[in-house]
């Protein structure tokens, strides 16, 4: 999978980019607020049709414009695609080659890209919906169906919270139906996040071995704790019927408080450092390369799930990390050969990442400008 061009028309404070990126490294430059992690954001919403860190659609649009607009063209398997995604008056269009797309499959077609932003480096410190979030991007990375199957799940989830509000004088039967599916829509998630950190773990395990700079193992888990010791072995079938009896165990709580006080929108990760909490008791560097040691792990997991490497996307994460981290993960991602677009305000964190064929680019109040590469 290569991104052959990308083109931004009044997305954020960009009003208009064309570019081509290079097949390794793209590095866009400058100071802090021009626009960096705007370009970055247009792409991963390309990519995945979610923002990157907007709460609201209409947060993606340039302030005094009607709608923006975000294209890349893509070599996928030996041919040429294009997919658009269009935003105004608070909804998205997706388009595959000019046209509406037929569905999210359609759409996404092997398009894969992995984003590490600052925020994802105080994941471990955080609360556990960030941890969520952070999981299931990795999961719908890994598994594409998991985005529609996530939405049937909150789907279910909000359908019986409404009902949970009704209170009193909601029909026990009626409920049981809205339990029954909430049930099986949350067992997929369950087994959807299970097989990803089953295949993730071992390798941000040892990513961490080589970076944490300590002889403790850092143990990556998922273990929702309502679903018992056999978690790790139960069918899709068997996670349904222990989450509608944990449906049932907590529905008088759950009537009283309006809300499905159990299944996977209220999981959490667990990360531990020698067998300790690593949100309680790993230093801050130490939490840091917990992160750096499950992305590396999840690019490596999707490379050799599907075959090929996914786009990454890095916005500003070298001045976060120590020098001989960040070293580390410059030169991890110049071996992988992953098309790579990197943002930074000091060129000199990321110039080990490059190669006589990057892409640099310089960023100032919205404008994108292509330097030759021996300026920066
Ligand atoms: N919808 C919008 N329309 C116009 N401008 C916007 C919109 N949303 C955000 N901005 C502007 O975009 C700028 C922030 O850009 P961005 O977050 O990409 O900065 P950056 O270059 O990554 O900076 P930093 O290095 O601080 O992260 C801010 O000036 C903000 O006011």
């Amino acid at each position: 999978m290569r991104l052959l061009s990308l083109q931004v028309q009044d997305f954020r404070n960009l009003p208009a980019v064309q570019l081509a990126p290079s097949p390794h490294s793209t590095i866009a430059v400058g100071q802090n607020g021009q626009g960096k992690t705007n370009l970055l954001e247009a792409l991963y919403f390309l990519a995945t049709l979610k923002p990157l860190r907007a709460g609201r659609l209409s947060e993606l649009v340039r302030w005094g414009s009607q709608a923006a607009r975000v294209t890349g063209r893509f070599l996928l398997k030996g041919a040429e695609r294009e997919i658009s995604v269009e935003v105004g008056g608070g909804t998205r269009q997706a388009l595959v080659d000019g046209k509406k797309a037929a569905s999210l499959e359609d759409y996404f077609g092997g398009v894969s890209v992995v984003a590490f932003t600052p925020d994802d480096l105080e994941v471990i410190k955080g609360g556990p919906d960030a941890r969520r979030a952070f999981l299931d991007r990795a999961v719908f990375n890994r598994f594409p169906a998991f985005l529609k199957e996530s939405r049937e799940y909150a789907r279910a989830l909000k359908n019986r919270n409404r009902l949970l509000r009704e209170g009193a004088t909601v029909d026990a039967a009626y409920l049981d139906a809205y339990d029954e599916t909430l049930a099986r829509a949350g067992a997929r998630l369950y087994a959807r996040r299970r097989a990803l950190m089953a295949e993730l773990a071992p390798r941000a395990q040892a990513t961490f071995a080589s970076i944490g700079r300590t002889a403790d193992p850092a143990v990556y888990g998922y273990h929702p704790a309502h679903l018992g010791a056999d978690f790790a072995h139960a069918d899709e079938a068997a996670l349904a019927s222990a989450l509608r009896e944990a449906l049932s165990a907590r529905l008088r709580r759950d009537l009283d408080r309006g809300f499905t006080s159990v299944g996977p929108h209220v999981d959490d990760v667990s990360v531990t450092l020698g067998g300790r909490s690593a949100r309680a008791y790993a230093s801050q560097g130490q939490q840091r390369a917990l992160v750096l040691g499950w992305k590396i792990a999840e690019i490596e997991n999707l490379e050799a799930a599907m075959g090929f490497l996914p786009l990454l996307l890095l916005d500003d994460v070298s001045s976060e990390l120590d020098p001989e981290r960040n070293a580390y993960l410059m030169g991890y991602l110049a071996r992988s050969g992953a098309q790579v677009f990197l943002t930074t305000t000091d060129a000199g964190l990321v110039r080990a990442a490059a190669a006589s064929d990057s892409l640099w680019l310089t960023v100032h109040a919205g404008q994108v400008a292509t330097e030759s590469p021996s300026q920066p």
